[in-house]
């Protein structure tokens, strides 16, 4: 049997991360670590800093003050103990462009942000194997098949550009271009965010099944409380830039602590 996520080895060591833009405008001396095969739900109302907290731990912006360490082989061989652990703000440049490139992946809100428009959906899920070493042509459209398949796409449509796809096919297409490397770290802001409400459920519906059968390990921002008690293990509560409540997906939602969590949830269960 799998052990529980918390008993996993910690694969993200996030270490006092403080990135303002003004008082209560960003994030505060953000502490927490993320176990392997463990899904972290970061949510709070809009401006509450999530984005940017998640901006910060995806190497997208340097923080002010605080350190994201990556331990790489945690909980797998490990053959090179000098690169057992990254901080991802001392490495340089091109070493953490590689990392978001090769081991990390990122699904955006906005399928726009994470895909190339203009290359067909078989180029977009083939290039990031391709960066990792992948040249076999035949190989890669077949992945690029399995997994538009995997992800509830029509294969036939291999060739064709995302522009001509629909927003939530699109969002589909951005994911299996995102997990096709089988990324050990994957950071998702707002997945299911700008589509229709069928569309949602069946994206949701979707990820859960792919969070699971790859044992994914995900750092997941939403303001949705359903998003999150879909997906989310754990839940780290934000409000201006500060965390206010972490704990077990059940019991933040069943029995808040913080007023401004209760305050959260019951706003989603009045009508
Ligand atoms: N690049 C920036 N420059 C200045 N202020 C910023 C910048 N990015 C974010 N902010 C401010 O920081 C605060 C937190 O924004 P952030 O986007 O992280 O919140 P959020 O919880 O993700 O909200 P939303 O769900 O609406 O995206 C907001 O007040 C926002 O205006």
């Amino acid at each position: 049997m799998k052990k529980p996520a918390l008993e996993r080895p910690v694969l993200l060591d996030v270490q006092d991360i403080t990135r303002l833009y003004g008082p209560a405008k960003g994030c505060e001396a953000i502490d927490f670590q993320l176990h392997a095969g463990e899904v972290l739900g970061i949510v709070g109302e809009s401006g509450s800093g999530k984005s940017t907290l998640l901006r910060v731990l995806a190497g997208l912006e340097a923080p002010d003050a605080g350190r994201v360490v990556y331990r790489r082989h945690a909980g797998e061989d490990v053959l090179d103990r000098d690169e057992a652990e990254l901080d991802l703000y001392a490495i340089g440049e091109a070493q953490r462009r590689a990392l978001l490139r090769l081991e990390w992946g990122l699904v955006h809100q906005n399928p726009r942000d994470g895909l190339r428009m203009g290359v067909s959906a078989g180029a977009n899920i083939g290039e990031r194997l391709m960066a990792q070493g992948q040249r076999h042509y035949g190989q890669l459209r077949e992945t690029g098949q399995a997994w538009m398949r995997q992800v509830e796409l029509d294969a036939g449509r291999i060739d064709d550009a995302p522009r001509t796809f629909s927003g939530g096919m699109q969002q589909r297409l951005q994911i299996a271009r995102t997990l096709v490397t089988r990324p050990r770290l994957v950071f998702m802001d707002e997945p299911t965010g700008g589509l229709d409400v069928s569309v949602q459920a069946r994206l949701l519906d979707m990820l859960r099944t792919l969070v699971r059968s790859l044992g994914l390990s995900v750092v997941l921002v939403t303001h949705d409380l359903a998003v999150a008690r879909l997906l989310a293990h754990r839940l780290m509560v934000m409000r201006r830039g500060q965390v206010v409540e972490t704990g077990l997906t059940d019991q933040i939602l069943d029995d808040p602590q913080h007023e401004y969590t209760q305050l959260l949830v019951s706003s989603v269960l009045t009508p």
